[in-house]
């Protein structure tokens, strides 16, 4: 196991904990997920893994060692792309990039190839040898993504790496951090984009105000919410309001667009109430799709905002 987690909290002030008893482990091979609302302690955690946050309680295992005790063993074995864009200003991606490399003690040669590489598989070949104040800002956040993949770590942190990227690019990035992976290296990813998680990453981690409130594959998350499709209905505008049958879940309603949990055996019923809908004028039109991680979040989150709300009362 490349990292191990145990019982780590974070006070930074006295009574509020931005991470509260949390544990989980990392593979090499794997791609790990976190994710949660702003505030909700990624970050943080991070950055105690990578030895630059010091935990208030809890332990953590980096390769067999403790990054608490030996802050540059952590530096080493840990390659970080931090939230923060990398400072550029009076130097090029290529030149940053290749350094980075030679101070995590890599050869010239090596990294010059891997630099060039990187560059290659991101499409930012055109921008390599600009300077750095005039990069736009999703090719500043590909050189931050560079800069920790150059001479990776065994384990590689990446704190949400595809802020400001285009789409083509972004998918260019994960195909990347699968690279990382299959050459052996542990990687967490940060991300809000739960779309690009789901396809992107192995098992995830969710957290809320500092607590894992899921751990688990995609597709083991996926399980947890009820309903496994959902119906979306673009509903008409004149019509009367709808009257879910009994095997509906219940009903998110976002302007005319109407969205219902469906459980998997009531696929044909729930296509048969939809046609008969549009046949009467009532919906405009409707798709039946897989209940996606983000529903999970989102219910997830909900939950655990109602919980609260419940014990404050
Ligand atoms: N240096 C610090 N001193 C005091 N409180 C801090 C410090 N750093 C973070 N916090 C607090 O800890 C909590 C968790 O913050 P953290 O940055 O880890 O969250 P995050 O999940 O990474 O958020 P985001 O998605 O917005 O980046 C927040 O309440 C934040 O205000």
């Amino acid at each position: 196991m490349v990292l191990r987690v145990e019982s780590l909290t974070k006070e930074y002030l006295k009574g509020r904990k931005a991470n509260d008893d949390i544990s989980f482990e990392v593979a090499a091979g794997e791609v790990l997920g976190l994710l949660g609302h702003n505030g909700a302690g990624k970050t943080t955690l991070v950055n105690q893994v990578a030895g630059l946050v010091r935990p208030t309680s809890g332990s953590i295992s980096l390769a067999g060692r403790d990054p608490v005790r030996e802050p540059a063993f952590a530096r080493s074995a840990c390659s970080i792309q931090p939230q923060a864009h990398a400072p550029l200003n009076g130097v090029t991606p290529r030149q940053a990039v290749e350094m980075l490399g030679r101070i995590r003690g890599g050869r010239r040669d090596q990294v010059r190839r891997r630099t060039e590489e990187l560059f290659a598989a991101l499409e930012m070949t055109d921008s390599a040898d600009l300077p750095g104040q005039r990069l736009s800002g999703g090719i500043r956040r590909l050189t931050s993504f560079c800069m920790a993949a150059v001479e990776p770590g065994s384990l590689v942190l990446l704190d949400e790496p595809t802020n400001d990227v285009d789409p083509v690019r972004r998918r260019l990035l994960w195909a990347e951090v699968r690279r990382l992976a299959d050459d052996g290296r542990a990687v967490i990813v940060v991300t809000h984009s739960l779309g690009e998680a789901e396809r992107g990453v192995d098992r995830v981690v969710v957290l809320d105000e500092g607590r894992v409130v899921a751990l688990g594959t995609p597709t083991e998350l996926r399980r947890a919410v009820p309903g496994e499709l959902r119906l979306e209905l673009t509903v008409n505008p004149q019509a009367p309001a709808l009257v879910a049958p009994a095997w509906a879940g219940p009903q998110a309603t976002n302007g005319n667009r109407t969205s219902i949990p469906v459980p998997a055996e009531y696929t044909q019923e729930a296509v048969g109430w939809a046609a008969q809908l549009r046949t009467e004028g009532l919906v405009d039109e409707f798709a039946l799709s897989p209940v996606t991680l983000e529903d999970v979040y989102i219910q997830l989150t909900a939950e655990q905002k109602e919980e609260r709300h419940d014990v404050a009362a």
